[in-house]
C-alpha cells in the first residue's frame, strides 16, 4: 500500500523554517509598519479571525475554483451579503470595513455598491439628497452601481450618448438610450445584482446640451427584483477574470425620473428648467479620481501577494544541481530566479510607500475641495492618473513574470497566480485606460514645463521642471555612490526632466512649423507617454526614498528597506538603460556600476526574502494559493486541491461511456 497521502503536515516545511530562522530583522516590526501600527495589525487579525472562522469562506474557494460561472456569482453574492450583515452586526467603522475588503482580496459580486455607488453619492449629491439616498445605500436598502461607460465610449466622456432630457411640465427627466452604441456596457454589479444605478448622461434642457451629469435611476422592483418598465438590463458575458461580478448592459427607453434624482451638488436644474453650475466643470469626475488613487493600493496588494507566493514556493522547490556534490538546491538559490522575483518584492515596498503618499495627498486635497477650494485639483488629477497607470501596468506585468517563475505549477489555478493576474489585469483599463491617463499627465507636465520656461515658480510634484539642466552632473562618481539613494533619485529626476524637455521642444517645433496643434500632439504621442512614465517612475522612487528616510524603526528594518529601495532604483535604471543613457542622466561607466550593483543586491536580499514577504502577513485564505501557503507544504496542498475537483468525483467519467468506450470498441473491431 502506497504511503502517499494528501494530508497536510502539521509542521512548517523545514526549508521555509530555515529561511525564517536566518532573517536579519524582526518580521513583526515590519508588519506593524506596513499596517500602520500595532493596534491596526491587531484589529486586522481580529477581523481575519472573525471572518475565516466561518467555514463558508473556505468553501467559497472551492466554488471559485471549480464552480460554474453562475454558481461562482451566487456564492459571491452570498459572500457580499454576509459581509454586509457582519458590518451591521459588529458596527464596523468605514476603516474596519475597508480592512475586511482588503482581507477578502477578490471581487465581491456587489463590489460596485461600496467602491463607486456610495462614494459617488458622497461626492455628487447635495446634503438633502445624501440624507435620503446615501442613508438608504449605507443601510443596504438599495443596491447600486456606477453606470458611465457605453458600448461606443468609455474613455471619451464627452462622447457619451445616453440622454437625460428635462420635462418642465412634469418636472421629470426622461432617460433614453438613443442608439446601440449608447447602451451602458461594463458597469459592475449591473447585470443581475443592482436595483439602482447612477447613470451618467448628457443633460438636455429645451434642446440644449449641458454636458455629462449623474442621475439616480431605479432599475428593478424593490418587491421582486423584476426589471421595471422601459429598462432592459443583463450580464455582458464571461470575462478573462473577475467572473464573480455581473458586469452588465443597460438600455433605457423613455424612463422618467423625478427632477430630484439628478445629483445636484455640482450643478442644478431648477423646477422651471434653469441650469446653474457650481465649482469646476470636472467636479462630476470626482469619483473616478478616488478610485484611481485606490488602484495604486490595489496594485501594491496584487504585487505583494504575487511576491509572497513566488518567494515561498521558490524556497521549498528544489530542482537541478548547482554544486554537483550537493543535493538539489532551492530554486531561490539561482540568481536568475532571484532576478525574476525580487523586482516584484522591491516593487511591493515601492508601491506601499507611493500609494501611501498619494492617499495622503488625496485626503488633504479632498478636505480642501469639500471646503470649496479646488486649487489642488489639477495636480491631483494628473498625479493620480499617472500613478494609477504606472502602478497597474508594472504590478500586472511583474506578477505574470512571477507566475512564469513558478514553472508548470504556476499555471495551475491552485497556484493562485493565474487568477491573480487575470483579476488584476483590468486595473490597466478601468477608471481611464492607462495610455489615456498617461496622456492626461503629459498634458499637465507640458503646461507646467511651459510655465517654468516662462519663469513661473512651480510647486508640487512637477517643481523640478524649473531646474537648470546645465547644473546637472551625474551624482554617481564611483561604485559606492550607487548605493546613495538620493543620488539614484536625482538620476531619475534628471531623466524625467530631459524626457519632458525633449518632447516639449519637439511639440513646440512642430507647431511653429505650422502644424495644427492636434497634429503636432498626435505626432508626438509615444514620446508624451514616455515622458509621463518617466515622471511617474521618478515620483515612485522619490516616495520610496522619502518613505524609508522618514521611518522610525530599528536599524535592521531600515537596513533591509534601504537595500530594497536601492535595488528598486538600480533595477529600473538597468531595465530602461536606453532612456537613461539617451537623456545623459548616466554615462556608460555609471550604467555598468549600477548594473553590477543590481546583481550583487540580489545576493544581499536573498537571506531576507521570505521574511520580507512574511511581513505582508497575508492569511492563507486571502492568498488562496497551494504554492504560497505559510507552512510551505506546497506539494501536499497541491495534491489536496485535486480532491475537490469535480473531474475526480467518479473513477470512470461519464464521457467514457458516451464517447470513448464506443470509439475504442469500434477501433478494436476495425481491420485497418
Ligand atoms: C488583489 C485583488 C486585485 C483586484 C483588482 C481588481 C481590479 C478591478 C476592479 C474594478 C474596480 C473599479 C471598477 C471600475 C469602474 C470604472 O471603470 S468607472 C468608468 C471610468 N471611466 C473613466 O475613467 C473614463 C476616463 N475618461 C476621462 O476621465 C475623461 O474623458 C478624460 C480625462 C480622459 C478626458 O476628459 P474630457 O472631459 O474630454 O477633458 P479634456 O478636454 O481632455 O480635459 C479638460 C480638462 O479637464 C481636466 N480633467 C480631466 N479629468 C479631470 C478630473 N478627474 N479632475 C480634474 N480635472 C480633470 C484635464 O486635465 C483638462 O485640464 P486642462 O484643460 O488641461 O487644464
Ligand atoms: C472589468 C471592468 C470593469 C469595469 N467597470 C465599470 C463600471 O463599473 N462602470 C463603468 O462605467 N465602466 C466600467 N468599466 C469600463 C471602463 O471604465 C472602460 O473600459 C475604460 O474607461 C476604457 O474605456 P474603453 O473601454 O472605451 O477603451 P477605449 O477608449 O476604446 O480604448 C481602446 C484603445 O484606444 C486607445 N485610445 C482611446 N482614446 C485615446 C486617446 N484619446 N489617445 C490615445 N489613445 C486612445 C486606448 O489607449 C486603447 O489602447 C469597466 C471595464 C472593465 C474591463
Amino acid at each position: 500500500m502506497s504511503e502517499i497521502t494528501s494530508s497536510i503536515p502539521l509542521q512548517i516545511n523545514p526549508d521555509l523554517q530555515e529561511e525564517r530562522d536566518k532573517a536579519s530583522f524582526n518580521v513583526t516590526e515590519l508588519t506593524h509598519i506596513i499596517y500602520g501600527g500595532i493596534e491596526k495589525t491587531k484589529k486586522r487579525k481580529r477581523l481575519e479571525k472573525l471572518l475565516f472562522s466561518d467555514p463558508f469562506f473556505q468553501e467559497y474557494q472551492n466554488v471559485r475554483a471549480f464552480g460554474s460561472r453562475s454558481e461562482y456569482y451566487a456564492a459571491s453574492v452570498k459572500k457580499s451579503t454576509k459581509i454586509f450583515k457582519l458590518r451591521r452586526q459588529h458596527k464596523w467603522t468605514d476603516e474596519e470595513y475597508e480592512t475586511v475588503l482588503d482581507i477578502c482580496h477578490d471581487d465581491l459580486a456587489l463590489t460596485l455598491h461600496h467602491t463607486m455607488f456610495i462614494p459617488a453619492l458622497e461626492r455628487l449629491a447635495t446634503e438633502d439628497q445624501k440624507s435620503k439616498w446615501l442613508t438608504l445605500a449605507k443601510q443596504y436598502k438599495i443596491i447600486g452601481t456606477y453606470a458611465q461607460t457605453e458600448l461606443g465610449h468609455g474613455t471619451y466622456l464627452q462622447g457619451l450618448e445616453t440622454t437625460a432630457t428635462y420635462d418642465p411640465q412634469t418636472r421629470e427627466f426622461v432617460m433614453n438610450t438613443p442608439t446601440l452604441s449608447a447602451m451602458k456596457w461594463w458597469p459592475g454589479s449591473l447585470g443581475k445584482s443592482s436595483n439602482h444605478a447612477l447613470v451618467l448622461a448628457t443633460l438636455i434642457i429645451s434642446g440644449k446640451k449641458y454636458g455629462m451629469h449623474p442621475f439616480l435611476v431605479q432599475l428593478r422592483s424593490m418587491d421582486d427584483h423584476k426589471v421595471l418598465p422601459g429598462v432592459r438590463v443583463g450580464d455582458i458575458g464571461a470575462k478573462m477574470g473577475g467572473n464573480s461580478v455581473d458586469n452588465g448592459y443597460l438600455i433605457l427607453d423613455n424612463v422618467r425620473i423625478p427632477r430630484n434624482n439628478m445629483l445636484m451638488k455640482n450643478a442644478q436644474v431648477s423646477p422651471d428648467g434653469k441650469f446653474v453650475t457650481r465649482g469646476p466643470s470636472k467636479a462630476n469626475y470626482a469619483t473616478m479620481m478616488l478610485i484611481r488613487v485606490q488602484i495604486c493600493t490595489m496594485a501594491y496588494q496584487v504585487v505583494s501577494s504575487g511576491a509572497t507566493i513566488g518567494i515561498r514556493y521558490s524556497a521549498v522547490r528544489r530542482q537541478s544541481k548547482l554544486d554537483p556534490q550537493d543535493r538539489e538546491p532551492k530554486i531561490l538559490e539561482y540568481q536568475t530566479q532571484q532576478y525574476k522575483i525580487f523586482p516584484g518584492l522591491a516593487m511591493s515596498y515601492a508601491f506601499l510607500f507611493a500609494s501611501r503618499s498619494l492617499t495622503r495627498k488625496y485626503e488633504e486635497a479632498f478636505a480642501e475641495i469639500q471646503r470649496g477650494d479646488f486649487k489642488s485639483l489639477p495636480e491631483l488629477h494628473c498625479l493620480s492618473s499617472g500613478l494609477k497607470s504606472f502602478c497597474s501596468e508594472h504590478s500586472v506585468r511583474q506578477v505574470e513574470i512571477i507566475r512564469q517563475s513558478c514553472g508548470g505549477h504556476g499555471y495551475l489555478n491552485a497556484a493562485g497566480l493565474g487568477m491573480l493576474v487575470n483579476a488584476a489585469a483590468p486595473m490597466i483599463t478601468v477608471e481611464g485606460e492607462n495610455t489615456v491617463m498617461y496622456l492626461q499627465l503629459a498634458r499637465y507636465i507640458l503646461k507646467r514645463f511651459a510655465g517654468a520656461m516662462s519663469g513661473q515658480q512651480l510647486d508640487g510634484s512637477t517643481s523640478y521642471l524649473s531646474m537648470d539642466p546645465a547644473t546637472y552632473v551625474c551624482p554617481v562618481m564611483s561604485e559606492t555612490d550607487c548605493r546613495n539613494l538620493t543620488a539614484l533619485c536625482d538620476i531619475y529626476r534628471y531623466r524625467s526632466y530631459m524626457t519632458v524637455c525633449r518632447v516639449a521642444r519637439q511639440v513646440q517645433h512642430d507647431m511653429e512649423s505650422d502644424m495644427p496643434q492636434h497634429v503636432a500632439i498626435n505626432k508626438n504621442l509615444v514620446d508624451l507617454v514616455r515622458a509621463a512614465k518617466a515622471h511617474s517612475y521618478y515620483i515612485v522612487v522619490k516616495d520610496f526614498v522619502e518613505g524609508v528616510d522618514a521611518l522610525v524603526a530599528s536599524a535592521p528594518v531600515i537596513k533591509v528597506l534601504r537595500t530594497l529601495c536601492c535595488f528598486y532604483a538600480a533595477h529600473g535604471i538597468a531595465e530602461y538603460s536606453g532612456d537613461f543613457l539617451e537623456s545623459e542622466a548616466v554615462g556608460l561607466h555609471q550604467l555598468k556600476w549600477i548594473k553590477n550593483l543590481q546583481v550583487s543586491l540580489l545576493g544581499e536580499i536573498r537571506p531576507d526574502a521570505v521574511a520580507l514577504v512574511d511581513a505582508f502577513d497575508y492569511h492563507d485564505i486571502t492568498l488562496s494559493s497551494a504554492l504560497g501557503c505559510y507552512d510551505g507544504n506546497a506539494y501536499e496542498r497541491l495534491f489536496k486541491s485535486t480532491e475537490n475537483d469535480p473531474m475526480n468525483k467518479e473513477e470512470v467519467h461519464p464521457s467514457y461511456y458516451q464517447y470513448l468506450k464506443p470509439f475504442m470498441e469500434e477501433m478494436n473491431k476495425s481491420k485497418l
